[in-house]
Formats: structure tokens, C-alpha cells, sequence
């Protein structure tokens, strides 16, 4: 089974973001992600899709610099706004990503500080990392928190994340996310947490917020019914190597990988209600297993 790459955006403009041959591992152990190469351009969503541990989220972690200290990039380059972060020292890396991305997390239980209130959680960063004067940031705070569709922003500011329910707290990560104005967001499975309707809403407002200021998103998901909601183009991922990788409509309409269609088989809406679902093949797995751990051993073989 082969990598296939559908020709995306071949002669678009500048990508907001470009990954090259990224390869992490756990320090001195092994392999996470395997060459993983993929680009997003302006106001384009790209979702990362693949079960859980299929290194998606570690990919939105080494963009961001975030990953933890027990795992390492070993090869590879990530460029943002063709500026690439490897060649920066860690000061004006953590500067320029944080001037240029953003976060939207997972929990928006766990992302937020319980202990402080709402507002100083959205401005502290425009303020101490972004040098906002004090009045523009909660400015930019209220605006936000009212285009999320905050009723009473400036009560909600004052609150504490205990005082509002899980889709607001998500809303508000959202705002916090879009007001420095970043040119890349990392969703990180954001409605994940969230019961269905909320769900729906949620990905609503990333979708118009995004297509608004023309920021690119990589948008992480296990769910093939999101991919289809939020993206235009899709990488799929197992083992933390790209499977596939092209525009969302024609990897439902034509999957080029079989993981691809088995990923699509195991989902739901893309069934017919008539048809049990199927989940994905554990031959496939192992198959793909066996693969890549060959794969691997002859890499090390050539190094
Ligand atoms: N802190 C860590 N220490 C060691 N291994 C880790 C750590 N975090 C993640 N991993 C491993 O890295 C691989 C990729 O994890 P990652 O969280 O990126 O997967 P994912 O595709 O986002 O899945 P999920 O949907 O479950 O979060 C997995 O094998 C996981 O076990």
C-alpha cells in the first residue's frame, strides 16, 4: 500500500503552514511520527484524521512547540509563514508562534484556569506576550466574546469558568483562540468533550470565525462526519505516517487508501442506515503494522 498524495493547491500562494519530513520519537526510543509532510494555506481548514494514537495531536504539539520533554523531533522542518521555526533559538521561536498561532483545546474543562477570571485569561496573552495596551486587548476581548455569541460579555468576563456551563467555556476558548488575530489555529478534537447539538454549534462558529479573518486551521478529529462538516482538504493518519492526503470531497468521493475507506466505513453518516457499520478490519491494522514496521527497519538499516 502506497502513500497517496492528491495534487492540492499546487500553485497556491505562500502556505500559512508547511510541514516537511517531520519525524519525532520518544527520546532515544521509538518512532511517532514518520516523515510527515503536509501543508495549509490561507483560510484553508485541514483536518488530521486517524484512530486514537495515530500521532495526530503530536503533530498540532511540535507546530506549536508544545511537545513534552520525554519526546524529541529528530528530523525535519516546519515552516510558519515560510519562516522556518527549527532555525530560531527558543525564545523567538515561543515569540513568533505565539504572535502567529493559536490554540483551540480539547477540555474545556481542564483549559481553563479555574481559579481566575474569564477576561485576564483572554488578554493576558495580547497584553504579555503581544504588547496590547491594556484597554485595545479588553476591547478585543468583548468584541470577541460577543461575536462567539456571549450574551453579557462583560459580565462573563468577570466570572469564573465554574459559573458557565461546557459549551460557553468552549466559546470563550474559541474567542481566546481567534483575538490575537492569528494567521494558523490548532483545534485539538475541540468538540470532543461537547454533548451533539453543542457540538454542531461549536464547529459552526470555528467554521465562520476562520473563513472571516482567513485563518488557517489544522483541525484534529477522529470523526470522518467532522471532516466532512469543517474541511476542505483531509490527511489521514495511522502509526504516525500519512496514509493519504488530499481535498475532503474527493476522499469521500474516490478514498485512494484502503485505511481511508475503512475509516469511512466505520462512520456512521457515510453508511447506509441499512448496513451494519463496519468497524476498521483488524487484518488491515496488522497488515499496516507490518508494513510500517519494516519500513522502519530498513530506514534504520540505510542510516
Ligand atoms: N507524553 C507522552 N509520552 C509518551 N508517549 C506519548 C505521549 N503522548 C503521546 N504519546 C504517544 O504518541 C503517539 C501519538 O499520540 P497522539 O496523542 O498524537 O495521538 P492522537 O492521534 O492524537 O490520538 P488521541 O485521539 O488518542 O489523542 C501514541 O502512540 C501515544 O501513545
Amino acid at each position: 500500500m502506497t502513500l497517496s498524495t492528491h495534487n492540492v493547491g499546487a500553485d497556491t500562494a505562500q502556505p500559512t503552514l508547511e510541514v516537511n519530513g517531520l519525524n519525532v520519537a520518544l527520546r532515544g526510543g521509538s518512532r511517532l511520527l514518520r516523515d510527515v509532510s503536509l501543508s495549509v494555506q490561507p483560510g484553508e481548514v485541514r483536518a488530521l484524521v486517524g484512530e486514537s494514537g495515530a500521532g495526530k495531536s503530536m503533530i498540532g504539539k511540535a507546530v506549536l512547540g508544545v511537545l513534552p520533554r520525554n519526546i524529541e523531533v529528530t528530523s525535519g522542518q516546519i515552516l510558519l509563514q515560510g519562516e522556518s521555526l527549527d532555525a530560531l533559538g527558543a525564545a523567538q521561536r515561543r515569540q513568533t508562534v505565539a504572535a502567529a498561532a493559536s490554540l483551540i483545546p480539547q477540555d474545556p474543562l481542564t483549559a481553563l484556569n479555574p481559579s481566575r477570571r474569564i477576561g485576564v485569561q483572554i488578554t493576558e496573552r495580547l497584553v504579555k506576550r503581544l504588547g496590547w495596551s491594556s484597554a485595545d486587548a479588553q476591547a478585543r476581548a468583548l468584541e470577541l466574546l460577543d461575536r462567539v455569541h456571549i450574551r453579557d460579555p462583560k459580565r462573563v468576563m468577570a466570572s469564573y469558568p465554574h459559573e458557565l456551563s461546557g459549551g460557553m467555556r468552549q466559546r470563550i476558548l474559541i474567542a481566546a483562540a481567534f483575538a490575537p488575530k492569528p494567521r494558523l489555529i490548532v483545534a485539538d478534537e475541540p468538540t470532543t468533550a461537547l454533548d451533539v447539538t453543542v457540538q454542531k454549534q461549536i464547529l459552526r462558529l470555528i467554521r465562520e470565525l476562520q473563513a472571516e479573518s482567513g485563518t488557517a486551521v489544522l483541525f484534529v478529529t477522529h470523526d470522518m462526519g467532522v471532516v466532512a462538516k469543517i474541511s476542505q482538504t483531509v490527511t489521514v493518519l495511522f502509526a504516525g505516517k500519512v496514509m493519504e492526503s488530499a481535498p475532503t470531497r474527493e476522499v469521500f468521493a474516490n478514498p485512494q487508501h484502503p485505511y481511508t475507506r475503512a475509516l469511512i466505513g466505520a462512520t456512521p453518516r457515510y453508511t447506509h442506515p441499512d448496513e451494519p457499520l463496519k468497524p476498521v478490519p483488524p487484518e488491515l491494522i496488522a497488515n499496516l503494522k507490518k508494513e510500517i514496521a519494516l519500513a522502519d527497519a530498513n530506514g534504520a538499516a540505510h542510516v
